[in-house]
């Protein structure tokens, strides 16, 4: 028999070192339509851009049961027959897509695969997670010691132990208790055979926003899945919120003692869909803005304004208005390459951008150009672009980037290098115009990016208003499983 083994123990949380920062994870919830299943489809298919390694729906139907059907790969090639479909039965729904921040590196396995569907005391449940919880290895440790037997290499495993062993007696309660003992960033939808239940962690650092369609109800990552079904956006679910949904209505609680919010500014950045609305404003008009403010505190002298597509657009727009200097499409995006694109061999791999972005040589010939992306990590796709766009006639190149410089990793749900590589931890912003040889390049400044995300004063250095740790090193949650293991010395931690 061939031997089957789960990863050792101190795998799961090892740094993943992927090469970008990743997506996170998308979720979305269905209460109280028949064919749950359809729009639980269409809602991931908005949010894939939040993660494409895997794919999960389950569904409750009240006759037979749950329903569940985990797949490696993009929605659109899993979930969109009717044979895949009729598998799914139930007017309750709860599906997710993954990007891993914790588990094995490279491809995530199937076992990682979300919703986790289990059997507790009182009922069977599937829960799903966007986020990453910074004490899950001490959690799994303790529980394993206690006799828990964890299926997956997942962070998010931990709490659905711990609602197997809670006291109390409903799958709610039980949430709530589980939720209190665990630290990190979490949005978490879980569906009962009655109930659709979503929460926040108190800082409401992951996104999550409720939805209403006919008499049925929703919860998903962002509105742009609320769009794609035509269901209305009712309201956010707010930081440190649970809401259960049943068939008398939405029920509200606040499980965890009040902190004050501090939203991810990256997803205004990048992670999230321009289309998207979080917090009472339009996601591209903050990035439109962002350009704004760049073009503001960083101008040039040029004869186009050009973005790295897609995630550069909105910000190029914003520097391009701003300075008067005529945007145009000096890079043009292949729409068939996917944001994991497959890179079979070595050969393929060392052409990197190429395969996915093209220089538009005849406009950009003796041209004095201005590029606008959202952000620098490792700073591969700059130093490519450059290449690029010189090797096509440019006169000049004047990189222009709508995130200050990231220079710390991310803990709570996005996949970020180790810090050693990250461009801007170790050289200043005229060091790195020198690295990728570029006329200038300018970052917008942390003030800069908060006046742009509605924050006029700027970022109050006592009380900022979002996470930004990945750009201050300033942590608002402990990365207790990092610095146990000594694989991390923060600023915030010394
Ligand atoms: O400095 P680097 O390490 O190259 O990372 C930064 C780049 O990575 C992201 O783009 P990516 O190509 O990953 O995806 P996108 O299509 O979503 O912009 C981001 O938009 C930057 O362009
Ligand atoms: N990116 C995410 O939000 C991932 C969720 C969870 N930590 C996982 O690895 O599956
Ligand atoms: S560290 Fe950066 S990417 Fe991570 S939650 Fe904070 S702001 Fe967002
Ligand atoms: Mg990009």
């Amino acid at each position: 028999m061939p031997e089957t083994r789960l990863a050792p123990l101190a795998s799961p949380f090892e740094d993943r070192d992927g090469d970008k920062l990743r997506e996170e994870c998308g979720l979305f919830g269905v209460f109280g339509l028949s064919d749950a299943a359809n729009f639980v489809a269409l809602g991931l298919h908005a949010l894939q851009h939040r993660g494409q390694e895997a794919g999960g729906i389950v569904t409750h139907d009240a006759g037979s049961g749950f329903h569940s059907s985990k797949k490696l790969g993009y929605v659109r090639d899993n979930f969109t027959t009717a044979e895949s479909m009729a598998e799914l039965p139930g007017r309750i729904g709860l599906g997710h897509v993954r990007y891993s921040t914790a588990g094995g590196k490279g491809a995530t396995a199937m076992r990682d695969v979300q919703p986790f569907l289990a059997d507790l005391a009182m009922g069977s449940m599937a829960l799903a997670h966007n986020g990453n919880l910074t004490n899950a290895l001490s959690i799994r440790r303790e529980l394993i010691e206690r006799g828990s037997v964890f299926n997956s290499s997942s962070d998010t495993e931990a709490v659905v132990h711990l609602m197997a062993r809670g006291f109390h007696r409903t799958i709610a309660d039980r949430m709530k208790e589980a939720l209190r003992r665990v630290e990190g960033a979490f949005s978490i939808l879980c569906i009962t055979e009655n109930q659709l239940i979503g929460c926040r962690d108190p800082l409401g650092v992951r996104p999550l926003v409720l939805g209403r369609l006919g008499k049925g109800w929703m919860l998903a990552s962002e509105t742009c899945a609320l769009d794609i079904v035509g269901a209305e956006f009712v309201r956010e679910i707010l930081p440190g919120e649970m809401v259960i949904i049943d068939d008398r209505g939405v029920h509200s609680s606040a499980p965890f003692e009040t902190q004050r919010p501090r939203f991810c500014i990256f997803e205004h950045v990048y992670f999230s869909r321009p289309d998207s609305v979080i917090g009472g404003r339009s996601v591209y008009e903050s990035r439109r803005q962002i350009g704004v403010e760049l073009a503001r505190e960083a101008p040039v002298e040029a004869d186009l304004v050009c973005a790295v597509p897609d995630s550069g657009t909105p910000a190029a727009i914003g520097y391009s208005q701003e300075s008067g200097i005529p945007f145009a499409m000096g890079i043009i995006r292949n729409q068939y390459v996917g944001r994991t694109f497959i890179e079979p061999t070595e050969q393929i791999r060392n052409m990197g951008v190429r395969l996915k972005l093209n220089v538009n040589r005849a406009l950009v010939r003796g041209k004095r150009v201005v590029l606008v992306d959202d952000s620098v990590v490792r700073g591969t796709t700059s130093l490519k672009i450059k290449e690029m766009i010189l090797d096509a006639g440019a006169k000049e190149v004047h990189f222009r980037i709508a995130s200050p410089p990231t220079a710390w990793p991310c803990f709570y749900g996005v996949d970020t290098p180790d810090k050693e590589k990250l461009l801007a931890s170790h050289m200043t912003e005229d060091e790195m115009r020198v690295h990728l040889g570029v006329d200038s390049l300018r970052f917008i400044s942390l003030d800069g990016l908060y006046r742009a995300v509605g924050e006029g004063e700027g970022r109050d250095p006592s009380k900022p208003q979002y996470c930004d740790a990945c750009f201050s090193g300033e942590y608002p949650i402990q990365p207790s499983d990092m610095i146990e293991s000594g694989r991390i010395s923060l600023k915030a931690a010394e």
